[in-house]
């Protein structure tokens, strides 16, 4: 079973998604998109939002990022009959890896891949929840791109505009395509 897009919107999903003030430190607006993951119905309109724009685009292989966008990525893998590679964060991934370092809207991280996870010149769609600073996306297309694999798009729920980060990847020549674009302010 799908919904159709126009059943039900994204105004619908950004509604949706819960607002923490000061969490994980002063000053910063959480969006939490777990209201979203635990409804039904919610999990099924992004999924679905998602797959019906990337099921004719033939992708290879759906990578997600840590931990938010293995959620999302994993269910989308599923739909467009792809398989899933996890973008994880530092020291999670057991076999030969290569890694990148960002900066992140509060601290720093460093992602990897395993190296074989992405055949030279593979279609790959790059998901996860939200684009921020962009840091933590434009850090999955570099290890994507370091392996040979093309990013066909990279895809989130929601960008932040006050911070520039969507402004940012699409500055590094990598299509983003975000369902919902608000002001991450408080
Ligand atoms: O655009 P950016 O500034 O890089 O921020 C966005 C990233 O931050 C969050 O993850 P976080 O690093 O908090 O990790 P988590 O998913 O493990 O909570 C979010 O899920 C994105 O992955
Ligand atoms: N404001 C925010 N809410 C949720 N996840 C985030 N990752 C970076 N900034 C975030």
């Amino acid at each position: 079973m799908m919904y159709h897009p126009d059943v039900m919107g994204v105004d619908a999903l950004a509604e949706k998604i819960r607002k923490i003030p000061n969490f994980p430190k002063e000053g910063i607006l959480f969006h939490d998109i777990t209201t979203v993951l635990q409804s039904p119905e919610y999990f099924r309109l992004l999924v679905d939002l998602l797959t019906y724009r990337y099921m004719g685009q033939k992708i290879d292989v759906v990578a997600g990022l840590d931990a938010r966008g293995f959620i999302i990525g994993a269910a989308l893998a599923y739909q467009l009959n792809v398989g899933f590679v996890p973008i994880r964060k530092k020291g999670k991934l057991p076999y030969e890896t290569i890694s990148q370092t960002y900066e992140l809207e509060y601290g720093n991280a460093t992602v990897e891949i395993h190296t074989d996870a992405i055949q030279p010149a593979a279609r790959v769609l790059l998901v996860d929840d939200l684009v921020a600073t962009g840091g933590t996306m434009l850090a999955g297309v570099e290890l994507i791109r370091k392996l040979g694999g093309n990013v066909v798009e990279a895809c989130a729920i929601l960008e932040f505009t006050d911070l520039d980060g969507g402004k940012k990847i699409r500055e590094n020549h990598v299509p983003l395509f975000t369902l919902l674009q608000n002001d991450g302010a408080m």
